[in-house]
């Protein structure tokens, strides 16, 4: 039986687990490597921070999550299927390496990220920052 997400070592080997399927994925994975260019050293702390916070209250992260998905998303359009496909990875890789409350957690949050980020960007796509909108962070700065 696997253990459940315990520390901030624990959050680091999920989130590079996920980034070992994400980069090489047929479906997203050129979204990281070729479009954001996605440094992963500088990467793997700020995501780590952001789901110890969540998982394990630690209020490591800084906030502002949505930011570079909407700069992504200038350059080239993310879809409910590259969230579905996110999310799968995502899954898979919690499914994995550990099971319980936290686990569920992680599985369940990310849905809801991902349901949000993905309606930010539709707004967004609807009536783009350029027609007079400012791209704003709202709610606790987590989403
Ligand atoms: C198709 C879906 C997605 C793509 C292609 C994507 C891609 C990216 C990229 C390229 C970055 C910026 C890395 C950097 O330059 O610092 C990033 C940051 C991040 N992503 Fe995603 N992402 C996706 C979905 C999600 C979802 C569903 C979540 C939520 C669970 C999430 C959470 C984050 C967080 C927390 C950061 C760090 C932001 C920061 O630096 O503070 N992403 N993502």
């Amino acid at each position: 039986m696997l253990a459940d997400i315990e520390t901030r070592a624990d959050v680091e080997r999920l989130v590079r687990a996920f980034y070992g399927r994400a980069l090489t994925d047929p479906i997203i994975g050129w979204i990281f490597t070729d479009i954001a260019k996605l440094d992963l050293e500088a990467h793997v702390p700020e995501i780590a921070s952001f789901w110890e916070t969540i998982l394990l209250g630690a209020q490591s992260y800084r906030g502002g999550a949505f930011r570079p998905h909407a700069e992504l998303h200038m350059k080239v359009r993310l879809r409910s299927g590259h969230f579905e496909r996110w999310l799968v990875l995502w899954r898979e890789t919690v499914d994995e390496l550990f099971s319980g409350e936290r686990a569920e957690l992680a599985k369940s949050h990310a849905l809801r990220v991902a349901r949000a980020f993905h309606g930010r960007l539709e707004a967004m796509t609807a009536a783009p920052p350029s027609a007079g909108l400012t791209v704003t962070r709202h709610g606790p700065g987590r989403g």
